[in-house]
């Protein structure tokens, strides 16, 4: 399969890394910097399951250049998406579908209302991987997982398809047949664990221990389960159960991208993931004070963190 990444990040490139492992013609469509990094340091993924090195990495800063697409892994943060449209549509005319694995949710309608729905996969992943100074993947959690499925009828052959190659990779595969609750529960996960952890600034262990700070965690879970509710997908007492479950077996040192991102002083995916949550709430009619104040608590930091963290303040 021709597969092009959208997003030579952590994400973009390690699945990149892990197809091109199985066999598959991967090439990362970049931008000016990322591709004078790539020239200066190649490409690389350092991993718990295995390390990879991209030999001679296909890298285009064009999409004119692409002949052949079969699938895009649209992997850019979610404050970069309207960047994405022009290559996407290109890549699109050129025979694409386009599978994002962006956290979140808002992305998709948006997606589809630019390519058409038809062309539009479901997918999400969980890994714990990021970029070092050089622009190779650190992998070090032991978990890779890759999920996806059809959002419509007439995605049926591409699943298949990508299925069948994603099998053969040193990754773990769901191909999931109700990909759009798959979205909704990582969001709800997502949304809880890096709220609450980015905003305290602590990782997970700490938060647990104190009952008061946990519960905000809580009530962020049971308002997910409301706005999800309220758009028709049923996310399910249990299912707020089983992330709570999950937020409670975490090691205590554990703790979101997006934690992290606020303590490297980086651009925070807030507005995409709780300012989304909050817009999709308040288009159903829907309270969410929970999530409103740790967007808030949060929103300070979303910018420009850096001369925070250089004067120490953080
Ligand atoms: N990292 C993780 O462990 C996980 C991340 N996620 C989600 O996956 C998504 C991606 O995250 P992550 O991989 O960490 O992000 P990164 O910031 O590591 O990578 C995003 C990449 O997108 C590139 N990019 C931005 N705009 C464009 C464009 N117009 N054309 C081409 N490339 C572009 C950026 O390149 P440039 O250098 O040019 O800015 C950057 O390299 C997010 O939604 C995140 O929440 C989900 C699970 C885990
Ligand atoms: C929770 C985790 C690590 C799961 O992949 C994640 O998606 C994130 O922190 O952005």
């Amino acid at each position: 399969m021709n597969i092009v990444v959208v997003g030579a990040g952590a994400l973009g490139v390690y699945f990149g890394a892990r197809l091109e492992e199985a066999g598959e013609k991967v090439t990362f469509l970049v931008r000016e910097n990322r591709a004078s990094q790539i020239e200066k340091h190649g490409l690389k993924v350092n991993s718990t399951k295995g390390n990879y090195t991209f030999e001679d990495p296909n890298v285009v800063k064009k999409v004119e250049e692409i002949d052949e697409v079969d699938l895009v892994f649209l992997s850019v943060k979610g404050y970069h998406l309207e960047g994405t449209f022009h290559s996407l549509k290109e890549l699109r005319k050129k025979g694409a579908y386009i599978l994002p694995v962006l956290n979140g949710i808002e992305h998709i309608p948006i997606l589809q209302n630019e390519l058409g729905k038809d062309f539009v996969l479901g997918g999400l992943s969980f890994i714990m991987a990021t970029l070092n100074e050089k622009g190779h993947v650190e992998h070090n959690s032991d978990f890779h997982q890759l999920v996806f499925g059809s959002l419509e009828a007439t995605q049926t052959s591409i699943c298949h398809q990508l299925k069948e190659i994603a099998s053969k990779a040193n990754i773990q595969v769901e191909a999931s047949d109700d990909i759009l609750r798959e979205l909704w529960k990582k969001y709800m996960f997502i949304n809880a664990f890096s709220g609450i952890t980015t905003a305290t600034n602590l990782p997970i262990g700490p938060i647990r221990s104190k009952q008061e700070t946990f519960r905000i965690a809580e009530m962020m879970l049971q308002e997910m389960k409301l706005i999800a509710n309220a758009h028709n997908v049923n996310v399910s007492e249990e299912d707020v159960e089983d992330a709570k479950s999950k937020l409670m077996s975490l090691p205590d040192k554990a703790t979101s991208s997006m934690h992290q991102d606020r303590r490297k002083g980086y651009v925070l995916e807030l507005d995409h993931l709780h300012g989304g949550a909050i817009r999709l709430a308040k288009a159903m009619g829907v309270e969410v004070p929970y999530m409103e104040s740790i967007y808030g608590i949060i929103k300070p930091f979303e910018n420009n963190q850096p001369n925070f963290t250089k004067k120490g303040v953080s």
